[in-house]
This record gives structure tokens, sequence and C-alpha cells, in this order.
């Protein structure tokens, strides 16, 4: 089953993806199974996920082609990254491979539709892409165990892990600074459950900046898996339903360019992960 979002900005409503790629309406129906008609919080539990499993999509009305597609999940609480995930990357932003995961926050408030614009904040210099795979929490986990931990899984996504190199790295402290900025947190187009996945640790990625390619990589390459990531750190904070963690970036940053490529108002970002769908977004100045 493939979830989304629709409408503008705040007002968001949750939808179905048919067979045929049309977005059809379901919050008519969220809203009599569960009293809600937004993608969020109890939206993603298990059995209500079960309950939406049995709903013929091509019943539900057409969402016009022409809609605003929002984050594919609402009422995120936890918005967690993970750094330094694959051995690659790592080499080329000239860190070790770590031995425990490097986690760090993005802010909530930084994450939009996948098709949004991506903003330049004010005095950033050195704006960045991360294509990753991003994984969303549909039931409560504490210290969870490896063998459990995808169980607790809601969906998979996309997230653009925009990053404002300056601000992370030049800025003192912790790297949230320069992953948090408004527009930085691109998510969807769709919440794919796990039942459509055949297996987590063996999806392409990729991503283009205005048509040429930057990033190619494969999350069978990850150093901590899925799996891994959700248990350890279930041992750190509880999750709850809607919170996202997105779990690293393959090599082909701007930062890790010969020489540096960072992102300019005009730019095109185009990226996708096998079975996710592609999100697309234009970088534009402040507003
Ligand atoms: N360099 C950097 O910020 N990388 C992380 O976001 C990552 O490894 O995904």
């Amino acid at each position: 089953m493939k979830l989304c979002r629709h409408g503008p900005p705040g007002r968001e409503k949750s939808g179905l993806v048919a067979a045929d790629g049309s977005v059809r309406d379901l919050s008519g129906v969220l809203a009599e199974l569960n009293g809600t008609t937004d993608i969020t919080g109890s939206a993603l539990a298990p059995r209500t996920l079960a309950k939406l499993k049995k709903i013929n999509p091509d019943k539900l009305p057409k969402v016009s082609s022409r809609a605003r597609v929002g984050a594919c999940v609402g009422g995120t609480r936890n918005f967690i990254a993970v750094g330094m995930n694959y051995a690659d990357h790592a080499a080329e932003t000239g860190s070790e491979v770590p031995k425990e995961p490097i986690l760090f926050n993005k802010a909530p408030s930084c994450i939009v539709g996948p098709d949004d614009n991506v903003m330049i904040p004010p005095g950033a210099k050195k704006t960045d892409w991360e294509v990753e795979l991003a994984v969303v929490i549909g039931s409560k986990a504490r210290y969870v165990e490896e063998k459990d931990a995808l169980k607790f899984v809601a969906g998979f996504c996309i997230c653009n892990d925009v990053s404002e190199r300056s601000f992370q790295m030049e800025r003192a402290g912790q790297w949230m600074k320069g992953k948090s900025c408004e527009s930085f947190g691109p998510l969807g187009p769709w919440l794919v459950t796990p039942d459509e996945i055949k297996d987590v640790q063996n999806l392409d990625m990729w991503l283009d900046v205005n048509g040429t390619r930057m990033q190619t990589g494969s999350t069978k390459t990850m150093v901590f898996g899925v799996a891994y990531l959700i248990s350890y750190i279930s041992h750190f904070m509880v999750l709850e339903p809607g919170d996202v963690i997105t779990t690293g970036t393959p090599p082909g940053v701007g930062m890790g360019k010969k020489p540096p490529r960072y992102l300019r108002p005009g730019d095109v970002i185009t990226l996708g992960v096998q079975g996710l769908g592609m999100q697309c977004q234009k970088v534009v100045p402040f507003a």
C-alpha cells in the first residue's frame, strides 16, 4: 500500500495511491475508521494499516493531478538522522567509518513535501543534497530487539537530508544547525508499507542536480542496517508513531566533489529510492 498526503501546506489530507498512479482521497474513510483525516499517530498503527489495506483505491474519489503532494507523514515529533552510515560517504568527507551509529536531529519543522521548493537560508554558503531511505515508525518502540525491530515500522519513504555545511561544520556544536533549516526535510511522495518492499537492504538510490547524476548507491552498503538502527535508537529514546529515522546517505554529496559543488537558486534536484517513487525540488532564495 502506498499512502500519501495531498493539499496545501498545513491542511493536507490523507490519500491512497491507486494502481494507475492516481491519488485517491482517503480522508473520509480514515475519519470513519480512526477519527482522523491525516496520516499521523494512531493512523499508522498496524491495526489501522491492516484495515486500510482492504480498501480498493479505485472506489475512492480521485484527487486532481495538479494537487500538491505533502510530506507523506504528519505530526512527526522526532526526526532522527544517521550520519556516516555508508563507508564510501564517510571516506569522501574524510571521516572514519563509525563503530556505533552517529545520530543527530533534524527539526521536524524542516519537513516539507517531496516537490516543494528548497530554500537557501540567509547566510548559507554551502547548501548540499543527500538522498536517503527514511523509516516511519508505526508503534511505540522502547528497548526493541533487532530481530523484532521491523514490526515497529509503518512504512518507508525517500528523504532529501538537505544540509548547510557551513552551519553544520563551521559553527560549533551539533550538526543539527545545518540540518534543520526551513525546507531541509522533503519526505515522500509515498509512505510505502513494508509488505511492498521485498528487501529494505537492497534498494537502489540516486540523485541528480540539473539532470547530472551526483549520487548512486544502494541500501545494501549501509554500515548499520534498518533493523539494527531502530533497535539501537530505541535504547536511547522512546520512538513514537509518526517519528522518522533517515538512515544516511551514499557517496556523491556536493561537499565531496572536487571542487565542491553546492546548490544555487535555479538548480533542480531529482532523487529516488527503488520502490518509493521520486522527488523533485527547485532551489530558491530564502523568502
Ligand atoms: N556529512 C553528513 O552530514 N552526512 C550525513 O548526513 C550522512 O552521512 O548521511
